[in-house]
Parts: C-alpha cells; sequence; structure tokens
C-alpha cells in the first residue's frame, strides 16, 4: 500500500473546527498521513478567538525541515501564517525543497472577526508565497483585499481571479460562502478557463472551519494524485457534506463534521 502524506502549515484553533486541527481530520478522512508545522496558538472556541500567540519564525522553519528532511510529502497547505516573517519563512523553505504540490489557503480574518494575519503581511503574502502555489484559495473578503477590488456579482469574481493569478499561483479557487442565494458558487481559474462548482446553500450558523476543511480536502486530494479540478469537486462534496451533518456543538459558529463524507461513502 502507497501511503500518500500531507504537510499543514497553519495556526492551532482549541476549539477544534478550523486550523490545524480541521486540516489533520480532513486528511485523516481522506486516507492521508497527516503532518503539521505550527504557525500560532489561538485560544479559540465557537463564540471566537480569545487569544493569538505566534510562534517564532524559527520555530515554523524547524518543524518544516523536521518533516520534510525526513519524511516528505505528496502535498501540503498553508492555513493561518499570521505575520510577514513567518511567511518569508515557509516560502524560503517551500523553495529549498522544490516542494510542487502547494495548496495556498490565504487566512486572513476569523469569521468572529478577529485578525488572523497582520495586515502588512498581505504584501509578503503576494510576493513570496503565491508564486509558489498550485492553487490559492480565497474567499470573498480575501480575494478582495488581495486582488485590490470590491467584489458585488460573479463577473468582478472573474475579474478578481485574473488579477490574482497575476501574483503567480497556476490556480485561484474563490470560495462562494461569503455570497447570498440559495447556492454557493466556487469559482476555479486555471490560467485560462473558469470552471463553477456549485452547492447548495445550507441555513446554518455553523461554518467555522469551512474554508480551512476545503483546503484541506484539495490538499489531500492532490495528495492522492487528482488533478486539481477533479481535487476541487472531492472538497467540495467533503465541506457540503460536513455542513450538511452538523453536529451543534458550542453556543456559536460550531465545528463543520468531519465524518460525515466518509459516512456517505466517499473516499
Ligand atoms: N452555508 C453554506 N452552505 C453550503 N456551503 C457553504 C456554506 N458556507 C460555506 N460553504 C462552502 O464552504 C467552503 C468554504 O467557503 P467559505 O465559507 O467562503 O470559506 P472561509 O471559511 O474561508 O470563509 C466553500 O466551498 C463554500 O461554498
Ligand atoms: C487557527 C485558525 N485558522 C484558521 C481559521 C479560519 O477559519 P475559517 O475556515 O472559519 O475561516 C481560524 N478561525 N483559526
Amino acid at each position: 500500500m502507497t501511503i500518500r502524506k500531507a504537510l499543514t502549515i497553519a495556526g492551532s484553533d482549541s476549539g477544534g473546527g478550523a486550523g490545524i486541527q480541521a486540516d489533520l481530520k480532513t486528511f485523516q478522512e481522506l486516507g492521508v498521513f497527516g503532518t503539521s508545522a505550527l504557525t500560532a496558538v489561538t485560544a479559540q472556541n465557537t463564540l471566537g478567538v480569545h487569544g493569538v500567540y505566534p510562534l517564532t519564525a524559527e520555530a515554523v522553519e524547524k518543524q518544516i525541515d523536521a518533516v520534510l528532511s525526513d519524511m516528505g510529502v505528496d502535498a501540503l497547505k498553508t492555513g493561518m501564517l499570521f505575520s510577514a516573517e513567518i511567511i518569508e519563512a515557509a516560502a524560503r523553505k517551500l523553495h529549498e525543497y522544490e516542494c510542487q504540490n502547494v495548496i495556498v489557503d490565504p487566512v486572513m480574518i476569523a469569521k468572529g472577526g478577529a485578525s488572523l494575519l497582520q495586515e502588512e503581511a498581505t504584501e509578503a503574502l503576494k510576493k513570496v508565497l503565491l508564486p509558489r502555489a498550485l492553487v490559492v484559495t480565497p474567499n470573498i473578503p480575501e480575494a478582495e483585499v488581495i486582488a485590490g477590488m470590491t467584489i458585488t456579482s460573479e463577473e468582478d469574481k472573474k475579474e478578481a481571479a485574473k488579477i490574482i493569478a497575476s501574483f503567480g499561483p497556476k490556480n485561484v479557487l474563490i470560495k462562494g460562502g461569503h455570497d447570498e442565494g440559495t447556492k454557493t458558487i466556487d469559482l476555479l481559474y486555471d490560467g485560462k478557463i473558469f470552471h463553477t462548482f456549485l452547492g447548495k446553500r445550507i441555513d446554518t450558523k455553523d461554518t467555522h472551519g469551512t474554508g480551512c476543511t476545503f483546503s484541506a480536502a484539495m490538499t489531500a486530494a492532490i495528495a492522492k494524485g487528482a488533478s486539481v479540478r477533479v481535487a476541487a469537486q472531492t472538497a467540495k462534496q467533503f465541506i457540503q457534506a460536513a455542513i450538511e451533518d452538523g453536529l451543534y456543538i458550542g453556543e456559536g459558529h460550531g465545528p463543520t463534521n468531519h465524518w460525515a463524507y466518509r459516512q456517505r461513502g466517499g473516499n
């Protein structure tokens, strides 16, 4: 049996719904061996972020070295990176180890409004990390910041995807969770063609960690050899099931159900 491996470079969510915890649960459910490099510890639950404690860039580099020098990975993702120093450290390591299957989830702000990326770090994200990405997966507010424009229509989403692609990622996937309407529309741009992935919008407040889970599912699928397009389809099915079969944990924005996709027969 070939063991497929994935790495997540991201922050810890003590509440277990987002960040490293969501990523490792998703890798596990999709049959991929998960490894991690922690960038920050957050004290977080369904009600919000109560504290952010970043690690040093050196600590992040050491963790990436430890995993990549010995175990290797088939794909990796980045999540909360917090500072320009950590972004630069991660980008240096991706260059050093010639990492190819890099999924960048440009996490900026938690659903409750807490900042998970310092404002001045956006430039570093664009300059040193996006050029290394096979796919970047912004939500709509993140796409607006990276592209420097407001998104209010599907046409705007396409224009933003083209601007973001000009920073160097091979594919741009703008997630539609923050849109309105009965459908969610995720848009993938591969540099030439647009593909859309549609889902039924679920009326729920339990969407904590949807972006992390989505990008982790893409990472796992790519680690198993899927194309970006097939990986986006798998991730869409994974997150749809995870939101639909809610767990109703906590008083605020609860986590999604990472078991649901496999319970429905997905693999
Ligand atoms: N209420 C919802 N119903 C169904 N799918 C959703 C819902 N909210 C988000 N999604 C899906 O979850 C994934 C993550 O999207 P989004 O919530 O935009 O990301 P983020 O967590 O980064 O803000 C996307 O595939 C999006 O379409
Ligand atoms: C440690 C950490 N990383 C990322 C998120 C974003 O979560 P979401 O996917 O809900 O935007 C989070 N809340 N906490």
